[in-house]
């Protein structure tokens, strides 16, 4: 070989950058040069424990078996012998029959003939072995023997173990990275888990599970649908979706499909275009619209008429709808977030619900759990909506005293957290305004009535009253939720049993801040 090919085939050595490249270039250029009939490379497993080949071939006259690994103490084979003596072997024809008791050894060779032997040369560096070559070959002559030929294996080898310390390199650089990036996450999570629980306060178990599904949840492009009893915090579960999510700068569009008539619904979702229907006096843009790019929240989702469900559907899969009376389909861009406190998998399987539309809602669930269930979150409530009281009504009450609080936590809040708000609510109009909540200021629960309904009665010491319009609208917000919650919801119902004209009763509502 001239000078100039030797040169050549050394550069085309150097231009590789990935380990197996170097390896193919480098028994593909001693195939060629040195005539050979078939050769292979093994080279250490990870554990050093075993030889195994670069790569498979089982076309070539060696029956490279990529899955055969070769035991490094296991002398029934002459690679280990190599290795341990760190000396080229050559074997001829005849000397390896010798070696035809090691079935994997024999099956490598089974079609080398009579004129071919076997060549097996160990790669060293400092006298290390660091992998064997084997060559079959047709002249006994130990081709390798040149000078030329050892300068190009020195080449290849110290390329090699460049190559694999650049990989480490790389390989402890990406680890690094990685672990980086998973600290980060975690700081990120803990942040946000911290400033979620100033909004969705609870230390017990239940809340800790909930604020993480949100925050993994929100993460998510899927539709979240949350469930939970009456009163638990689902809307504000929806919201937080919303406000972690990479669309919280966009709208948080809500509406509560329990709350109004299908057709009025319809035209809500959808909007409409002006003389679509009579009243229709312009054009509406809806609340599907409203939500581009942000989040659309469906409260009590369970009570969407079947036609709409339909409706809904098909917006959910296309993206597309048309607004009523509209000739052409707009496209909007919104994320879905449901609630519902019914049991929806009941009402699909009473045909209430279609089946397809819960399983497209259903693509992130998210369970609320009942305050009953996570009474250890009582004190931490309690405070929350103490301080909210304070700051609504320029009030001081410091806190509750262990008896009040001894007796708050021995109810069992049907109505949940709702139930307990008002109850605190309750407790800070009838305590002074830099006092302390006690027991006569607790409401006297009647556990036998229904869930959510009036869990308060008006026996209080009415001399425990520190500012009569505060305790009168307090008063007047208890006997209205009572009756909207004893009519679930139906606040016509509601108004009509109190004597009350709708729109006076609306508008009580509107001013006591009522919007259960
Ligand atoms: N973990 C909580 N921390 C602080 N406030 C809460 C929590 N859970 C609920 N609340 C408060 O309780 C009240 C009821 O919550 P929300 O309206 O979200 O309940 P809901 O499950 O949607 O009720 P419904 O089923 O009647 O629609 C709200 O004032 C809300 O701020």
């Amino acid at each position: 070989m001239s000078t100039a090919q030797w040169l050549q085939h050394t550069s085309s050595l150097l231009e590789c950058k990935q380990v197996d490249d170097l390896i193919d270039q480098f028994m593909q250029t001693l195939e060629v040069e040195l005539a050979l009939s078939d050769s292979f490379f093994l080279k250490p497993s990870a554990d050093g424990r075993h030889l195994v080949p670069s790569a498979s071939n089982d076309t070539g006259l060696l029956k490279v078996d990529g899955q055969a690994s070769w035991n490094v103490t296991d002398f029934q084979h002459p690679f280990a012998h190599v290795l341990q003596t760190a000396k080229p072997m050559m074997l001829d024809y005849y000397s390896l029959a010798y070696w035809h008791d090691n079935p994997e050894f024999a099956a490598l060779i089974s079609e080398i003939q009579s004129d071919e032997g076997l060549l097996l040369y160990p790669l060293k560096q400092d006298n290390h072995v660091l992998g064997l070559l084997c060559f079959a070959l047709k002249a006994s002559d130990s081709v390798l023997q040149r000078q030329e030929w050892q300068q190009y294996c020195e080449v290849f080898v110290r390329h090699w173990q460049w190559l694999n310390k650049v990989a480490d390199q790389t390989g402890q650089a990406c680890q690094l990275t990685d672990s980086i990036a998973e600290i980060r996450d975690e700081m990120t999570l803990q942040v946000n888990l911290a400033r979620l629980s100033d909004e969705l306060v609870g230390e017990s178990s239940g809340m800790d599970r909930l604020r993480r599904d949100i925050l993994r949840g929100a993460g998510t492009v899927l539709s979240v649908l949350v469930q939970g009893e009456t009163g638990t915090g689902k809307e504000l579960v929806a919201k937080a979706v919303h406000d972690y999510s990479c669309r919280h700068n966009a709208p948080f569009v809500a509406i509560n499909c329990a709350a109004i008539p299908e057709n009025l619904l319809e035209s809500e979702l959808f909007g409409y275009e002006k003389g679509a229907f009579s009243g229709a006096n312009s054009n509406k843009k809806g609340l599907i619209a409203q939500a581009s790019k942000g989040t659309l929240f469906l409260d009590e989702i369970g009570d969407m008429p079947l036609t709409l469900q339909s409706k809904l559907l098909r917006v959910l899969e296309s993206g597309h709808f048309r607004a009523l009376g509209a000739a052409a389909e707009v496209h909007s861009d919104f994320r879905l977030v449901a609630a519902t406190h019914v049991n929806l998998k009941e009402k699909v399987n009473s045909g209430e619900f279609r089946r397809d539309l819960y399983y497209r809602l259903n693509q992130f669930p998210v369970m609320v759990p009942e305050l009953k269930d996570r009474l250890d979150d009582l004190p931490k409530l309690i405070h929350h909506f103490i301080e909210r009281f304070n700051s609504h009504n320029q009030a001081q009450i410091s806190g509750i005293r262990s008896e009040a609080l001894g007796k708050l936590k021995a109810h069992q809040y049907p109505g949940n957290v709702r139930e307990l708000r008002n109850v605190v609510e309750y407790a800070c109009a009838l305590t002074s305004l830099n006092g302390e909540i006690d027991v006569p200021a607790l409401p006297v629960f009647e556990e036998s009535l229904s869930a959510g309904e009036g869990n308060v009665q008006h026996e209080y010491e009415y001399e425990d009253i520190g500012d009569l319009k505060l305790a009168v609208a307090q008063f007047e917000r208890n006997v209205i939720r009572t009756r909207i919650n004893r009519f679930k919801g139906d606040r016509t119902k509601a108004a009509m049993s109190l004597g009350l004209p709708k729109r006076t009763f609306s508008h009580k509502c509107l001013k006591l801040e009522i919007n259960e």
